[in-house]
């Protein structure tokens, strides 16, 4: 049978294989021609490695939201797939429209991809969220539709630590007070309660990339560093681990929060923690806005306690630029806070610099890539972490069979039952929690094993999707 008509009996046999099955991941594993078509082309280039596609890539369309970074727009548009490109966040019900038709979607901190919307999602394989915090994702929701999630772990680490050295020095010599008195004509030159930083301490809650780096660039300015971590983390220079959140905060003269949003770090700083300070101390905030209690904060600040704060994160945040957003239709407290000295506030820009997001961009859409088209996990924060080498590029009658599971006794058995038949070249497997991903390598198969392969997965139970990568 002459190659090309062998080509197309696989499209057809893939087709069919689409029409058949009612799994979220389904839809992605279905060749057309226009991929089809590249295919001779790219075997003739013997000895390389071979370029694992899910399906005609000009298929696959992914969903930009909130400004993500052009470099994440060139790669993906080099990888040929259909790019959608929003500047901001998008409301729920037009999120649900456009979610229900995409492969991969790409977000930063604001846009919720909550159960009730993924739900929708039925040809999503991938999330990419361009930033550190995955907490604005259901992830385990996300893992039970068989959706990966990937973010940049550390690519904005240094940006939120030298935003946050800034903040000392503007807090504690009240720069952002008598920059407003002299845009608006008030020459105020007071030297009174404004401090050096050299010699005071700085308490830092969550010694993670943030935390660390932020402990580092303190030093260098003289200052002595106290961290409170749930985990014990080695110290970098002379900075020393507290054992009780209590400690640090009698101890420190700027107290600085770097940790996740979880149900444990809501409202970790609230009244009694205010109350535990040093008078006089100040407070910067720009890990995420449940974890400062803002209306107990305005309490402590009105009271003498605490002479000024940061904040760079809030419980709600509006979903675009633009002004009259920062209102207390959105969080009832902000005429108040706004109103009191001493406070700087940023619009969650913590990590919004040049360097940080062309770095986030690229490392969040190779991931993303890496995923659509080898089937490669490594970084994925919900699914575990997978990887098997490439294909060589002559290895043309190889299918790679990606296959996400529950994590139940039996089911590899079932599957290698149905692997068995053919060859397997090379075969990896790995669970996190209830979900679990297998990846494997087939050889020497024709397109009707492909076919009974795709079927007979297809039946078994617990799976939760499937994809063939050839
Ligand atoms: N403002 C911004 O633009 C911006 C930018 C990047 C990250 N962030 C936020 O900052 C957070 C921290 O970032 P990171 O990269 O340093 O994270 P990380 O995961 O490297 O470090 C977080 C640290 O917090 C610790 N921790 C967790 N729960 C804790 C608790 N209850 N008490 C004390 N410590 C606790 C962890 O053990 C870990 O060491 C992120 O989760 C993200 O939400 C904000
Ligand atoms: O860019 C963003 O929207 C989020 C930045 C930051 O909070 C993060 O989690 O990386």
């Amino acid at each position: 049978m002459a190659f090309g008509q062998q080509i197309n009996n696989l499209q057809d046999s893939f087709e069919a294989a689409l029409n058949l099955s009612s799994s979220p991941g389904a839809v992605s594993t279905s060749p057309t021609q226009s991929f089809m078509n590249t295919l001779p082309h790219r075997i003739s280039t013997a000895k390389q490695q071979k370029a694992l596609k899910p399906f005609s890539t000009g298929d696959i369309k992914i969903l930009l939201l909130e400004n993500v970074n052009e470099t994440a727009i060139e790669i993906f548009t080099k990888q040929g797939y259909q790019v959608e490109f929003q500047k901001s966040s998008l409301p729920e019900a037009e999120l649900i429209e456009k979610i229900k038709d995409v492969h991969a979607i790409g977000i930063r901190s604001k846009t919720k991809l909550t159960a009730e919307i993924l739900k929708h999602a039925k040809n999503l394989v991938v999330v990419g969220c361009f930033c550190i915090g995955t907490n604005q994702v259901d992830l385990d929701f996300a893992a039970k539709q068989g959706i990966a999630v990937f973010n940049s772990p550390f690519s904005n680490s240094r940006s939120v630590a030298e935003l946050v050295i800034a903040e000392i020095i503007t807090l504690a010599r009240q720069l952002g007070d008598r920059s407003i008195e002299l845009h608006t004509g008030t020459w105020n030159k007071v030297s009174a309660k404004c401090w050096e930083v050299r010699g005071k301490t700085l308490g830092i809650i969550g010694y993670g990339h943030i935390g660390s780096q932020l402990s580092v660039l303190a030093e260098a300015l003289g200052m002595n560093v106290l961290y409170y971590d749930i985990v014990t983390i080695m110290s970098l220079g002379t900075a020393k681990q507290v054992s009780t959140l209590n400690e640090l905060l009698n101890k420190s003269d700027f107290i600085t929060c770097h940790v996740p949003a979880t149900a444990e770090t809501k409202n970790l700083l609230s009244g009694p923690q205010f109350a535990a300070m040093k008078d006089g101390s100040y407070v910067i905030n720009a890990s995420r806005g449940t974890v400062v209690d803002i209306p107990a904060l305005i309490q402590a600040m009105k009271a003498g306690k605490i002479a000024g704060a940061a904040l760079d994160v809030y419980p709600n945040e509006p979903a675009k630029n633009g002004a009259g957003a920062f209102a207390d239709g959105l969080n009832s407290w902000t005429t108040d806070l706004v109103s009191l000295p001493n406070v700087i506030l940023t619009p969650h820009i913590g990590g919004s610099t040049e360097e940080a997001q062309s770095s986030i961009g690229i490392e969040v859409a190779t991931a993303v890539t890496k995923y659509i088209n080898e089937g490669n996990t490594v970084g994925a924060v919900n699914f575990p972490e997978v990887s098997l080498r490439a294909l060589d590029l002559d290895q043309d009658n190889t299918v790679r069979v990606l296959y996400i599971h529950h994590n139940v006794p039996g089911v590899l058995k079932t599957v290698n039952n149905i692997l068995s038949n053919h060859n397997i070249e090379k075969q990896y497997s790995d669970s996190n929690g209830d979900i679990a991903y297998l990846m494997a390598d087939i050889s020497n198969v024709n397109q009707s094993d492909i076919k009974q392969i795709y079927d007979e997965l297809n039946e078994t139970d617990y799976k939760i999707s499937i994809r063939l990568l050839y």
